[in-house]
């Protein structure tokens, strides 16, 4: 029988989302400051042909099932089309999906979609040229709203749009956004701000929360449940809109947690295998790899990793303390 990633609360780890940079081309304020960060030095990145070795030990002896590429910016990472074709390529073929902010998105949607990969989710936070400016410290939402539709074009879908909304910035967007999904046919999540910026700069009493957002797009739709059953383990709590069949979702991570079926493992791009956003420990793998180890012995120590995994992200708890990476580095 082939060994999963098991860990000590039942849960198995068929989710594997792989870093593949930390770096990136926009400074959310909820992510990054104005600077930008220390990138990880580059022989610390896994090469092209590390990424799919340990992508190939995921898929073919730990059962991981579905293979996301994210960072940071994973558009910046050049070899990302022949990395998506290699996990492609595998058996049995895993499910392959990309989180971006859809930068470049319009020219490279194509040849994403001829190497094998299946679907995106793009970040869009506001569909104000200023706001977006505000928000991301850089002027490129026309960019962004060109790699959606290019996306969809190259028939990366359903292709997904993220939106955090921020308090006074571009909370009073979310029916817009709504709108504008709707009409071009992406489905659209909200997600609560988390404490995983670099700045150290989230306050719980400032972020807009699950209640609030669905409060909001409720003077304007009417939203019923979507059902549970079909949610599994996917983070966003889906809601028809109007009756559907289009859907909002919200993904409530600090007020309404999911992680009792959480089912995600996370490389990062130096190697390290996390078993949560918030965990505080990593486990590597580059080391071993770079000394020779075998793909059983890679397998095992991954195993060995996920078998720690915690039973959830501790925001409430009295002794929180947030993850050294940020977001960025992490892969979010
Ligand atoms: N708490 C928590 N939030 C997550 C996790 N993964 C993703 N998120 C949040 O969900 C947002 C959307 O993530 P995506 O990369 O689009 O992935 P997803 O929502 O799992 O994707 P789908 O499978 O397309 O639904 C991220 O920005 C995070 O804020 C996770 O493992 N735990
Ligand atoms: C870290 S980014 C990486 C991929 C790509 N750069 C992007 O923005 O989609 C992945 C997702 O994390 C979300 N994110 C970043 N910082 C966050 C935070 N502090 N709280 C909640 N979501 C966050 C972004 O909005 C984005 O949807
Ligand atoms: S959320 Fe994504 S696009 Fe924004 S700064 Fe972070 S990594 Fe870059
Ligand atoms: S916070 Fe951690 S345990 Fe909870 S769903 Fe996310 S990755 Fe899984």
């Amino acid at each position: 029988m082939t060994p999963v990633l098991s860990d000590a609360y039942g849960r198995i780890a068929t989710d594997l989302r792989v870093s593949l940079t930390d770096r990136c081309n926009l400074r959310c304020t909820y992510c990054m400051p104005p600077e930008g960060l220390d990138w990880l030095p580059g022989p610390e990145l896994l090469t092209d042909e590390e990424v799919v070795r340990l992508v190939r030990v995921g898929v073919t002896l730990l059962g991981i099932r579905e293979v996301r590429f994210t960072g940071g910016e994973p558009l910046l990472r050049r070899g990302l089309p022949g990395i998506v074709a290699a996990a492609a390529a595998l058996e049995p073929r895993p499910r392959t999906a990309l989180t971006t902010n859809g930068i470049g998105l319009a020219r490279l949607a194509p040849a994403l979609a001829e190497a094998g990969l299946d679907r995106v989710n793009v970040s869009l936070d506001t569909l104000d040229a200023d706001v977006f400016e505000r928000l991301t410290r850089r002027r490129r939402l026309d960019d962004v709203l060109a790699g959606l539709a290019g996306a969809a074009r190259a028939g990366l879908t359903p292709v997904k749009v993220n939106a955090v909304l921020m308090r006074g910035v571009n909370d009073h967007e979310a029916a817009d956004l709504l709108a504008y999904c709707l009409e071009h046919g992406y489905q659209l999540r909200f997600i609560e701000q988390m404490p995983l910026d670099a700045q150290h700069g989230w306050q719980r009493e400032s972020m807009v929360t699950a209640d609030e957002i669905l409060d909001r797009l409720s003077a304007a739709h009417t939203l019923t449940p979507a059902g549970g059953a079909a949610r599994g383990s996917a983070p966003a709590e889906l809601f028809l809109v109007d009756g559907g069949p289009a859907t909002v979702g919200v993904i409530g991570s600090v007020t309404r947690p999911f992680c009792g079926a959480c089912d995600r493992v996370r490389l990062t791009a130096d190697g390290q295998v996390r078993n949560c956003l918030f965990a505080r420990e990593e486990s590597d793998l580059r080391g071993p790899l770079r000394a020779g180890a075998t793909d059983a012995e890679l397998a095992e120590r991954w195993r060995a990793a996920v078998a720690t995994k915690r039973p959830g992200h501790g925001i409430d708890d009295p002794g929180f303390l947030q993850p050294a990476r940020p977001m960025s580095a992490i892969g979010g």
